[in-house]
């Protein structure tokens, strides 16, 4: 029996309470009052003052590996979840292999399981090669055990190709994750278009490119009833059609990324690529409205879209460096610090975006503090203010926009089916 201590925990009503959590054999087994007797032969962890929370779990993820190495590796995209209280992270397919065969399935989920220390779950590709031409083997994909299929870092192009991807994953109850972006409206831009692109003669990214493919998808969704989810939000048109699909009962959900909801083009200081992602940062109007759609729940769920990169690709510059930023270390920190700690939402509502309602979005056996439950879990300090330091990283990454932020909520331990995988005393 492990037993964390004297933590606080949020009970049903959303309101934090002191408890202790009892855990044996990988799961939760009880959740009680303080005045409880802790049984001899228990190892306790004090965790006093700390938060627990369900571990976080993030569908969307760039492990890199197999390929590209030098940017980030099951192992240490792993620690990097975990030293960001995440215990259960998505992978995305657009790797070298790309993940488009059973094979290529097997071997993350084989390295998962030798060197990763949280749950690793591999995203299939839609289409061979991510290259829009051909449909991949769906039934073999899911037999290999895929979450769901995704040509993430790109757009399905056609209409034809997609819809055959959904009426294909629908046929096998599996989602279509989709990375919305209508080439021919992109064109080499690199960043947002607005007042940032004009003033560094840059070309822009107008929200279009994003919500052309959101609105197309979601005629395509309705028609063939398939689970349809929309890769990393950002436009106020996007939304607007999300709402409307959800109005109208079509199975669509969303996500959206710490940085779109923290971050306009106005405030990019200038030429440095750690302020490059896809899609870009938009407009304070495009900022405010993410931030409603996640409030009101057309957007479902917050994920990190952690992307790293090495500090030679990003010193490249805006216009040839990579898209893509971590994330993984910094999202409670900053989500907690930005809305939590300033009063605009509840430490619940927020809890709830990152654990129960990706898993009830996926299917997913996990995400709750609750007895039964498996034992993933966050311990959290919601008082110490730290600043974003990169070099502390355990991602590869140095990507950040958030460099010298101060946040508070930074994990103290993370806890993968009883067991603590990561803690920031030992490292
Ligand atoms: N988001 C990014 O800016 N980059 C991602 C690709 C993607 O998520 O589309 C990457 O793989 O680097
Ligand atoms: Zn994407
Ligand atoms: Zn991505």
């Amino acid at each position: 029996m492990l037993i964390l201590a004297n933590g606080r925990v949020l009970n049903e009503q959303g309101e934090l309470m002191e408890a202790h959590v009892w855990v044996e054999d990988g799961v939760i087994r009880r959740i009680t009052d303080v005045k409880a007797e802790l049984p001899d032969g228990a190892q306790v962890i004090d965790v006093k003052g700390k938060f627990v929370s369900a571990g976080f779990i993030d569908m969307h993820v760039h492990l890199r590996e197999p390929g590209f190495e030098h940017k980030e590796t099951i192992a240490t995209g792993s620690h990097s979840a975990a030293r960001g209280g995440f215990t259960t992270i998505a992978c995305m397919p657009n790797t070298k292999p790309v993940i488009d065969t059973a094979d290529t399935v097997e071997l993350i989920k084989q390295k998962a399981k030798e060197e990763g220390i949280v749950k690793v779950l591999p995203y299939g590709s839609i289409t061979k090669n991510e290259l829009g031409r051909e449909l991949t083997d769906f039934e073999a994909l899911k037999e290999a055990g895929v979450v769901g299929f995704t040509d993430d870092g790109v757009g399905v192009q056609t209409a034809q190709m997609m819809k055959d991807a959904m009426a294909r994953a629908h046929a096998l109850g599996m989602p279509i994750i989709a990375h919305c972006e209508d080439e021919s409206l992109v064109v080499g831009a690199p960043v947002n278009e607005g007042p940032f692109a004009k003033k560094h003669g840059l070309k822009g990214i107008p929200n279009e490119s994003e919500a052309i493919h959101v609105g197309r998808d979601i005629l395509l969704a309705e028609a063939t009833g398939v689970h349809y989810h929309v890769c990393h939000v950002s436009t106020e048109q996007s939304i607007r059609l999300i709402r409307q699909a959800k109005q109208l009962g079509i199975n669509v959900t969303a996500e959206v990324c710490p940085h779109h909801l923290l971050l306009s083009d106005e405030d990019i200081p200038g030429l440095d690529a750690n302020w490059k992602m896809n899609p870009p940062l938009r407009s304070p109007r495009d900022v405010e409205a993410c931030i409603a759609a996640l409030e009101d729940g057309t957007i479902d769920i917050l994920v990190t879209d952690h992307a790293p990169h090495s500090a030679e690709e990003k010193a490249r510059g805006m216009q040839l460096a990579p898209f893509g930023i971590v994330g993984l270390e910094t999202a409670f920190p900053l989500m907690y610090t930005k809305f939590v700690e300033t009063g605009k939402w509840t430490l619940d509502m927020l809890i709830k975006r990152m654990t129960s309602i990706p898993a009830a979005t996926f299917g997913l056996n996990t995400g709750r503090l609750e007895e039964g439950a498996p034992a993933d879990l966050a311990v959290l300090d919601l008082d110490t203010e730290r600043e974003v330091s990169p070099e502390e990283f355990l991602t590869k990454g140095r990507n950040t926009p958030f460099t010298g932020w101060k946040l508070k909520g930074w994990t103290v331990m993370t806890i993968v089916d009883g067991s603590v995988v990561w803690s920031d005393s030992v490292q």
